[in-house]
């Protein structure tokens, strides 16, 4: 370790968790941003640019050395999915999702303070959900789970059955691809 400050600009636990599975130490300060898609923003554009936008404005109001950001969507048939914004909203992407593929996209950022540089990069996964029947859907939607992830669904928690296959990152998928974030870290000189 190099002594460095390094803060997680998040919210999701998801997020905190594989950091610290990875053995980096850090605090956690979650950003406020707008996160709207821009018009005609393409989907990786859209994951960079609220990545960086979580990690700067957490670092101009926050002492630290490195801050990361992160954001993760989904994208199926052309659809940019967010979190859903009710109940009626998750119900309808898992109706999309059932039976087809599509893809998770997480990018993130690294804001280095001391240097002004910020450091990104998109990963994406291909996520293959079996058909859902009706009962599958909403006793998940019952259980609130969807309500706070990308595409109203969790692959850790209680979505995991309905995945047939990944090609790609799982913990892209989970919200923060730790290979290329670690790696990234260390490139910097954070770890
Ligand atoms: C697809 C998928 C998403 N997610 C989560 C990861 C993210 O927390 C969330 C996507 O929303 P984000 O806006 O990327 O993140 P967030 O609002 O939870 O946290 P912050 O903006 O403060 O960093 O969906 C899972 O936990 N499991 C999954 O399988």
């Amino acid at each position: 370790m190099t002594g460095s400050r390094i803060i997680l600009a998040s919210a999701s636990p998801r997020r905190s968790e594989l950091l610290e599975s990875a053995g980096i130490r850090f605090q956690v300060v979650p950003g406020h941003i707008d996160e709207t898609p821009l018009p005609q923003e393409a989907p990786v554009d859209h994951v960079l640019r609220l990545a960086a936008e979580k990690a700067r404005e957490v670092a101009r109001r926050e002492a630290g050395d490195f801050f990361i950001g992160a954001d993760t969507i989904v994208l199926c048939d052309g659809e940019i999915m967010g979190k859903p914004c009710d109940r009626n909203d998750a119900d309808r992407m898992l109706r999309k999702l059932s039976g087809v593929g599509h893809s998770v996209i997480t990018g993130y950022a690294v804001y280095s303070a001391t240097g002004d540089v910020c450091c990104s990069q998109s990963v994406e996964t291909r996520v293959y959900f079996k058909a859902l029947t009706d009962k599958e859907i909403s006793d998940y939607i019952a259980t609130g789970c969807p309500m706070d992830k990308a595409g109203a669904y969790a692959i850790q928690g209680g979505a995991a059955h309905m995945v047939r296959r990944i090609e790609g990152s799982y913990t892209n998928v989970v919200g923060l691809p730790l290979c290329e974030v670690i790696d990234t870290l260390r490139d910097m000189g954070a770890i």
